[in-house]
């Protein structure tokens, strides 16, 4: 049976999310022409958001036409063009299991209760 994860635990170096990330990072400022993620990169901010929303786009279409093998093939690039943008704007993958990690445990409905009411426009 597999271990349930420690609280202080992160992703383990070695996760494929890991090494994925290491290889686009590797990619940054490298020749176009030999690397996609380098090629997407030297194309601007914009357009590494633009792909990463396409492909979260054609993921969704997969999920409600019920799709499963596309939904997978789909959910990796959603997965890979992320992990272009996190490079992109220099954040780390610790500091988004760090931010999951503080969520762990915390229901969303809960959450949602915790927050402060919204201002009530006064006019
Ligand atoms: N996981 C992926 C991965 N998923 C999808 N893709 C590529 O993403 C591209 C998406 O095609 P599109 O036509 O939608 O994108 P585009 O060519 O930018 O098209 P336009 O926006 O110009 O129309 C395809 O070329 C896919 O091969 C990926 N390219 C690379 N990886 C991983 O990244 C590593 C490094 O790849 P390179 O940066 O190419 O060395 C690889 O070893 C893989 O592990």
């Amino acid at each position: 049976m597999a271990k349930a994860p420690k609280k202080n635990e992160t992703v383990p170096a070695d996760h494929i999310l890991h090494r994925l990330y290491e290889t686009v990072l590797s990619r940054r400022g490298t020749d176009p022409s030999l690397s996609h993620s380098a090629r997407l990169m030297a194309r601007g901010r914009n357009k590494v958001a633009q792909k990463f929303g396409e492909e979260a786009v054609e993921c969704l279409i997969e999920a409600v036409n019920g799709n499963r093998k596309e939904l997978v093939s789909e959910s990796a690039d959603v997965l890979y063009h992320l992990i272009v943008m996190l490079v992109d704007c220099g954040v780390t993958l610790d500091e988004v299991w760090s931010e999951l990690l503080r969520r762990e445990g915390t229901s969303g409905i809960v959450e949602k209760a915790s927050r402060s009411p919204k201002k009530l426009d006064s006019k």
